[in-house]
């Protein structure tokens, strides 16, 4: 089953693990500084990205590190839509960071072919707006909202709370006549979770994977639980970004969302050549 430009299903033998690659088109984007704003500063950063062997080139044009503030739509399809339609014939697969039902609608009209909800298509009209075109939707667990989601994260158990997150929300999709050979699931690294929750969830990648029977997309470039461990401010976290990325594949996550794309692509060949 061959999504949009995805030369590779997202399920099934014969996987070799994507590099989807971040561009923040955003003013306080949290790594980047923002400095890819203007369209110019992106498609440089895109074009780096391609360079270097992204597969898969994320585009969010909100911001949803831990306490910042929603945008809206007009401003969003302002930075998203150029950048969609300057990228989506240069070579790599094109995602949409978005949990807005009409960014989604817009993006899919441009061709994208993917989705990636950090709400889990959860807002009314976003599971209507995916619905009739063939793109790869993306469905991430995240605990309360960006501005509010790191001030207590809490749970009885973050594995089991998380995969009856993701199962009720694969069935939301499937019940709505979704194929579900295009959906894949994320666990939301720092989405309302503690440092420990984080490694729980990724010590748990297998079991996520087994447990919704769908492929699994990893993010937790650069993230604080990177920092926690190495004690890296975020501009010295590829090599540990690049360790985690390889925690995650190693236990069968098909897509790791990373700022450093030549290192992560540099380390996942090499692991893969030993697979
Ligand atoms: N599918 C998917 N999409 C994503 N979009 C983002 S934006 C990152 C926002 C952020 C930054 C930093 C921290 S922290 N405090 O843990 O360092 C948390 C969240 N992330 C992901 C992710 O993982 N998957």
């Amino acid at each position: 089953f061959q999504f949009g430009r995805f030369n590779y299903p997202l399920q099934g033998a014969g996987r070799r693990p994507r590099v989807m690659g971040i561009l923040n088109v955003t003013p306080d984007s949290f790594s980047d500084g923002g400095n890819y704003q203007a369209l110019e500063f992106a498609l440089g950063h895109a074009e780096a990205m391609i360079e270097e062997g992204v597969d898969i080139i994320d585009i969010g044009g909100e911001s949803t590190r831990p306490g910042s503030p929603p945008v809206s739509l007009e401003d969003e399809l302002q930075r998203v839509m150029p950048v969609v339609y300057a990228l989506r014939d240069l070579g790599p697969a094109i995602s949409v960071d978005t949990y807005k039902p009409q960014v989604m609608r817009e993006a899919i009209i441009a061709g994208v072919d993917m989705i990636n909800d950090i709400n889990g298509f959860r807002v009314p009209g976003a599971i209507d707006a995916v619905r009739d075109s063939d793109c790869a939707l993306c469905i991430m667990h995240m605990q309360s909202d960006p501005q509010h989601m790191q001030l207590a994260p809490s749970y009885a158990d973050v594995v089991d709370e998380v995969i009856a997150f993701l199962r009720e929300r694969i069935d939301a999709l499937l019940e709505a006549g979704i194929d579900p050979r295009r959906l894949c699931i994320d666990p939301g690294f720092g989405f309302g979770k503690t440092v420990e929750h984080n490694y729980a969830l990724l010590k748990a990648t297998g079991r996520l994977i087994e447990e919704t029977g769908m492929p699994l997309l990893a993010g937790l470039s650069r993230k604080s639980m990177i920092g926690a461990v190495t004690g890296k401010p975020v501009e010295r976290r590829a090599a540990g970004s690049v360790g985690g990325a390889l925690a995650a594949v190693a236990q069968g996550a098909i897509i790791v969302r990373v700022h450093d794309v030549a290192d992560t692509v540099d380390a996942l060949k090499v692991w893969q050549a030993a697979q």
